[in-house]
């Protein structure tokens, strides 16, 4: 049972409010989501009809039910298909119609079908495309000048890529904490990382779970950090928590993983050190990979089911990585800003920090001041324009 918190719960995001950020996603994101897909590989004519009627549903429609023989028709029942079948995507919550999106979109290219489109993610040209830019051969080179600093600075700095990578940018050089806002606010409006560093001694015997988000330049940088951390003892075993299938465009599953393992250790330098070191993680155990059916329910983390609760209380520290994991830990709520992050996750079965850039309305855990030198310098901007940044940690 969720340990009880005094916080009384705000109003779910719903996504039927036009101009509101959530109904943006579902009347503009969503569509121009399905015209990527389309052309991210020759699909079929019959693959073309299941999208055009994805669109109309998703745009004009209702929630359509998953088909009968759907190998997880019973899971989402369970999570809430049979409430919601049947209503405007607008009108439910809208974490659950973005999540329900991604899983009529696998549907509808054919992703858990016997046959040629089975197990083709439609996100990995995208993926693929940002893993193999120039920008992260920069970003990897950064490592051998850093390799040379102080242990201290290299903590500070892999943490900070780790949390800026949530914007698709690598930030472990070591100015990215400081890097200006357009509004000259501060980047991080909370910053609890003297607390994560003190969960993690350099004793050799913590735990880490770190849940993933994004692929490609989001997760190059939490791979390094296990890696940091595994060399320094600060911990001794990591599990990343990955998506067992492509979700939220570029969400990471184990293939992206591979990727990643291969690029790091195919790059010059220092950057194929830490490969090495993640590669002989894996193989000896310290570090393991898992694919957890509730990575990508459309249900917050207080509702995540008794095997998932007691392997997070096994861990040192829980690592929740992004936007949508953020919105999951704290409920997808309209939360006050200045509500406290430790009341909205009394319910954690063990330590947790959220390490995110800001891409949604949800928040919690600003000081009052904070909160109005944002709102004064950009109204409500600062919500979900990915140029804030957060540490919460509640130990
Ligand atoms: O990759 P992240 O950081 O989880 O961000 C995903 C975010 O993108 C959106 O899907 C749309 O902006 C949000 O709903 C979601 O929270």
């Amino acid at each position: 049972m969720p340990e009880r918190s005094d916080t009384p719960p705000a109003s779910v995001l719903l996504g039927n409010e036009p101009g509101s950020f959530p109904h943006s996603v579902l009347a503009e994101r969503h569509p121009a989501i399905i015209s990527q897909v389309r052309d991210s590989f020759p699909y079929d004519p019959e693959r073309h009809r299941a999208l055009d009627a994805l669109l109309a549903s998703c745009t004009k429609g209702v929630i359509e039910p998953l088909p009968a023989d759907a190998h997880d028709r019973d899971r989402w029942a369970a999570w809430g298909a049979e409430a919601y079948t049947g209503r405007s995507w607008f009108d439910v919550p809208w974490l659950w119609s973005e999540s329900f999106f991604y899983r009529q979109l696998l549907e509808a290219v054919g992703y858990f079908t016997p046959g040629p489109w089975l197990g083709i993610d439609p996100f990995r040209p995208s993926k693929l495309a940002e893993l193999n830019a120039p920008e992260t051969d920069e970003e990897l080179a950064a490592l051998d000048p850093l390799a040379e600093r102080p242990t201290d600075e290299q903590d500070r700095a892999l943490l900070h890529g780790s949390l800026w990578g949530n914007r698709a940018d690598l930030g472990f050089r070591l100015s990215a904490a400081q890097a200006a806002t357009a509004s000259d606010t501060p980047p991080l409006v909370s910053d609890d990382s003297e607390t994560l560093w003190s969960l993690l001694p350099p004793s050799g015997t913590a735990t880490l779970c770190l849940i993933a988000d994004n692929a490609g330049r989001e997760l190059i940088p939490d791979l390094l950090l296990i890696a940091h951390l595994l060399t320094q003892g600060r911990i001794g075993r990591a599990v990343l928590h990955i998506k067992p299938y492509p979700y939220y465009v570029s969400d990471a599953t184990h293939a992206d993983v591979l990727d990643a393992l291969r690029r790091l250790t195919s790059a010059p330098g220092a950057a194929a050190d830490y490969g090495r070191t993640l590669w002989s993680a894996i193989t000896d155990g310290r570090l393991a990979v898992r694919a957890h059916p509730f990575s990508s329910a459309p249900l917050p983390y207080a509702e995540m089911p008794a095997d998932l609760r007691g392997e997070l209380a096994t861990a040192t520290l829980t690592v929740l990585k992004g936007d949508l994991n953020y919105r999951r830990l704290v409920g997808d709520r309209l939360w006050p800003p200045t509500t406290p992050f430790l009341d909205v996750t009394a319910y954690f079965p063990g330590s947790v920090a959220a390490l995110r850039t800001l891409k949604s309305d949800v928040i919690t855990g600003l000081d009052a001041r904070t909160e109005a030198a944002l709102v004064a310098a950009e109204g409500q901007k600062w919500r979900t324009g990915g140029t804030h940044a957060l540490i919460q940690v509640r130990g």
